[in-house]
């Protein structure tokens, strides 16, 4: 195992501050409010003061007051690159200000333009420096919303982390007409099947209920093309294992995996090999600084430890 688990998600000790987190809909709202959220009210509202040509649209933002509060070099050792260097859409770029978000933290900065070329990925970084976003901002560039299809699905290993990462998604996703599903166990399943029969573009699921719907072919996965594992190491733990491999045999064979964790221990190794193709590896834990060098394994990496 190259490093021990830190457990959950944002705490007060995380790199990023979390405690003002503007639009934290995870503590607000169920599941079941936030899979009836349609974003294209939102865009709707908001568009109307920015066209589409405005020179000006980033002095017309609604940018949420800036945090002062002091941050780790985990976020601020960055290269100094700026969202708008990845060339994504104008109102995906209106998301991410209106977020709060400034410049991309380093595992944006490593993550986002390769996720971007469609490259499978596997990211090591710590909890709280921005892995949400790192993963969710190429997704939402490459969804098209005028397509009636999940096109892609992000698996984290509980509901909680669900919540939270589709309210990171759907804030960032505010100005584009995306609609988000969260899927989890725990809870009504007769809501979850009503809901896809509406339009879903996003899944954000634990891989439980995700499997049972695609098993009884009510969530429909063969033309998603994009699939991430948060909190990889919980979700090729023993309990879920076995049935990450099916969700994959339901993908297309030509699809993008991406894994996210801020441990890699041996249980991923299988998974790698088995179903990702010449991934693209960021580590940015301290303890295994690989600057300069590329394609280290993180397996043989594990070996050595
Ligand atoms: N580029 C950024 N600029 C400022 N704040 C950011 C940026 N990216 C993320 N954040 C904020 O940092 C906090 C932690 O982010 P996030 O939850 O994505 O981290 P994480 O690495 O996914 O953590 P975990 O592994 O615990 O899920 C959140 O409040 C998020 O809004």
């Amino acid at each position: 195992m190259i490093g021990s688990s830190t457990g959950g998600k944002a705490s007060p000790s995380l790199p990023f501050s979390t405690t003002n987190f503007p639009g934290n809909l995870a503590t607000r709202i169920d599941g079941n409010e936030i899979n009836s959220i349609n974003n294209g009210n939102a865009s709707a509202n908001a568009m109307t003061s920015i066209t589409k040509d405005d020179p000006d649209w980033k002095s017309k933002l609604n940018i949420p007051e800036k945090d002062h509060r002091a941050r780790t070099s985990d976020v601020t050792n960055t290269s100094g690159h700026d969202f708008e260097d990845y060339c994504l859409k104008r109102e995906l770029l209106m998301g991410i200000y209106e977020k709060g978000w400034e410049k991309p933290s380093p595992i944006q900065e490593h993550s986002i333009p390769i996720a971007l070329t469609g490259r499978d990925v596997l990211a090591r970084a710590k909890n709280g420096t921005g892995k949400t976003g790192a993963y969710t901002i190429p997704i939402v560039e490459r969804i098209d919303p005028n397509k009636n299809a999940i096109q892609a699905v992000i698996l984290v290993p509980t509901r909680e982390l669900a919540l939270q990462t589709s309210s990171i998604c759907m804030e960032l996703s505010k100005h584009i007409h995306l609609r988000v599903m969260v899927m989890t166990g725990g809870t009504s399943l007769r809501e979850d099947i009503s809901r896809l029969q509406e339009i879903v573009h996003i899944v954000i699921a634990t891989p439980g209920r995700l499997l049972d719907l695609v098993k009884k072919d009510l969530a429909k996965i063969d033309a998603c093309r994009v699939i991430v594992l948060d909190e990889a190491d919980k979700l090729l733990s023993q309990d879920f294992n076995h049935l990450l491999d099916d969700v994959i045999f339901h993908l297309p064979q030509d699809r993008q995996i991406m894994l996210y964790s801020a441990t890699f221990p041996l249980t991923v190794d299988d998974f790698i090999k088995k179903h990702m193709r010449n991934p693209y590896e960021i580590n940015l834990m301290e303890e295994l600084t690989l600057k300069g060098i590329e394609s280290v394994c993180f397996a043989k990496l594990s070996i050595l430890m």
